[in-house]
C-alpha cells in the first residue's frame, strides 16, 4: 500500500480515448511495445478524455514561453497485465545490470532488486481500491521537445532505477549542465501544474490528474478542501 491508495475512488465513468497524437511529439515505437508488451485492442496512446483536454492546456501553456516546443508523450494508458510485464522486465534488467543470473541471486539481492523495482514502479494490483495509475487512463509520462525538434536533457533518461529520477535530484548543484536540468524539470513541471496535474514525488516525467496520487497530492497542499479520485482502473 501506498499512502495515496487511502484515497478513496468514485469513478465518473469518462471515457478513455485516443490522445490525437498529431498534435504532440510522441516517444516511437512505444518503449514498451519494443520491448515486447502487448496491448490487445487497447493501445497506450489512450487516456481519459478531460486528461487530453489538460494535456492540450498544458502544451498551450508551454508555447507561450517557448513557441514551437512540444510536450513529447513517452507513455499512457497501461493495462494491468502491462504493468506486470514491466515490473517483471525490469527486475530481469535489474539482475543482468548486476551481472548476475535469477538463480544466483541471494535472498537479500533479491529483496534490494524488488525494493528498487518498486521504487519506480507501481504494483500491477488487481484490487480495484488499489490500481496502478496509469490503468486508470489518468496518468500520462511525458517529457519536452524543442524547437529543433530535439528531446530537452533532464538529466536522466525516463523510468532510470536511480536517484537521478527524483524531480529534485539536481536542484542544489553548483554545476550549471545540472543547473539547467533542473529548470528543465521545473518547466515541464510549471506546465503541467498550471493545467491542474500534480507530479509524482519520485519521478520527474510522471504526472496525472483526478486519480488516487493526485488526490492525495492535492490534499497534502491543501488539507482543507479534501478531494477524491474520479478515475479508477478500467478493465
Ligand atoms: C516507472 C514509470 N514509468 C511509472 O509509470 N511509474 C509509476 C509509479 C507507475 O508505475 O504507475
Ligand atoms: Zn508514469
Amino acid at each position: 500500500m501506498r499512502p495515496y491508495h487511502q484515497i478513496p475512488i468514485f469513478e465518473c465513468g469518462e471515457p478513455l480515448i485516443k490522445i490525437p497524437l498529431e498534435l504532440f511529439a510522441v516517444e516511437s515505437p512505444h518503449p514498451y511495445e519494443k520491448l515486447g508488451a502487448t496491448y490487445g485492442d487497447r493501445s497506450p496512446y489512450y487516456l481519459r478524455q478531460s486528461v487530453i483536454e489538460k494535456l492540450i492546456q498544458a502544451q498551450n501553456y508551454l508555447q507561450l514561453l517557448h513557441p514551437n516546443w512540444r510536450i513529447q508523450i513517452f507513455d499512457a494508458y497501461r493495462p494491468i497485465a502491462v504493468q506486470q510485464f514491466m515490473v517483471d522486465y525490469s527486475f530481469a534488467q535489474a539482475v543482468r545490470d548486476r551481472g548476475l543470473t535469477d538463480v544466483e541471486l541471494s535472498p537479500n539481492q533479491r529483496q534490494e532488486i524488488w525494493e528498487a523495482v518498486y521504487a519506480i514502479w507501481a504494483l500491477p494490483s488487481l484490487d480495484e481500491k488499489t490500481p496502478p495509475p496509469h490503468s486508470t487512463g489518468a496518468a500520462v509520462d511525458v517529457t519536452l521537445v524543442d524547437d529543433a525538434g530535439q528531446i530537452v536533457n533532464m538529466g536522466s533518461p525516463i523510468d532510470e532505477m536511480s536517484e537521478r529520477s527524483h524531480p529534485d535530484y539536481y536542484a542544489n548543484s553548483d554545476r550549471p549542465e545540472a543547473q539547467n536540468y533542473h529548470a528543465h524539470r521545473q518547466l515541464l513541471q510549471n506546465v503541467m501544474l498550471k493545467a491542474g496535474f500534480q507530479r509524482n514525488p519520485r519521478e520527474w516525467w510522471h504526472f496525472s490528474i483526478g486519480d488516487q496520487m493526485w488526490a492525495w497530492l492535492n490534499n497534502q497542499s491543501n488539507p482543507a478542501n479534501p478531494v477524491t479520485a474520479r478515475y479508477g482502473r478500467l478493465t
